[in-house]
């Protein structure tokens, strides 16, 4: 593999979280990738990479858009999260968004569900567990971040 191969690509990720009447944060929402893409039935947090000229916050309304047919309210930028995998290597923009409207539609045939810690869906996507251990420092939660 070339050296270009392992420029990083930029990819823009939506972490869907409900909040409580005092502002609490509670479930946030997984969903499972597509048959037909690497790591297919892994669980992770919805988004995709960014085309040429987006930034991370037009590519993450556009990817929840097209994939599970929401319009997103703020995006809030959180945490950047280097990742190798044997396919490429990607850079993973994780946003918290806590408002949306719409259905949920599963446009490209994934499941979702809303979450607590421990996870419970398996398996988990590598590049998804670093946002479980925040949520866990976050929440001051202890023990295993996810099942399996
Ligand atoms: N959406 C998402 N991707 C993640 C997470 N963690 C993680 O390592 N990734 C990786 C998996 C993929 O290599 C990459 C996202 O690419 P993708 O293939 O899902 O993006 P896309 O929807 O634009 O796909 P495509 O059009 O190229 O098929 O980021 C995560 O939590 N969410």
């Amino acid at each position: 593999m070339s050296e270009t191969d392992r420029v990083p690509v930029d990819v823009a990720v939506g972490v869907l979280i409900e909040r409580d009447a005092s502002g609490r944060e509670g479930r946030f929402l997984l969903t499972s990738r597509p048959v037909g893409k690497v790591y297919a039935g892994y669980w992770e947090f919805p988004g995709g990479k960014l085309e040429q000229g987006e930034t991370v916050e037009e590519a993450l309304r556009r990817e929840l858009h097209e994939e599970l047919g929401i319009t997103i309210g703020a995006v809030h930028d959180w945490k950047i999260e280097l990742m190798d995998y044997p396919h490429a290597r990607v850079r993973l923009h994780f946003c918290k968004v806590f408002e949306w409207s719409g259905e949920f539609q599963m446009r490209e045939q994934q499941a979702m569900a809303w979450q607590q810690l421990p996870v419970q869906v398996v398996p988990v996507l590598p590049g998804t567990i670093p946002v479980l251990e925040w949520f866990a420092a976050e929440r001051a939660f202890a023990g295993a971040t996810h099942a399996g």
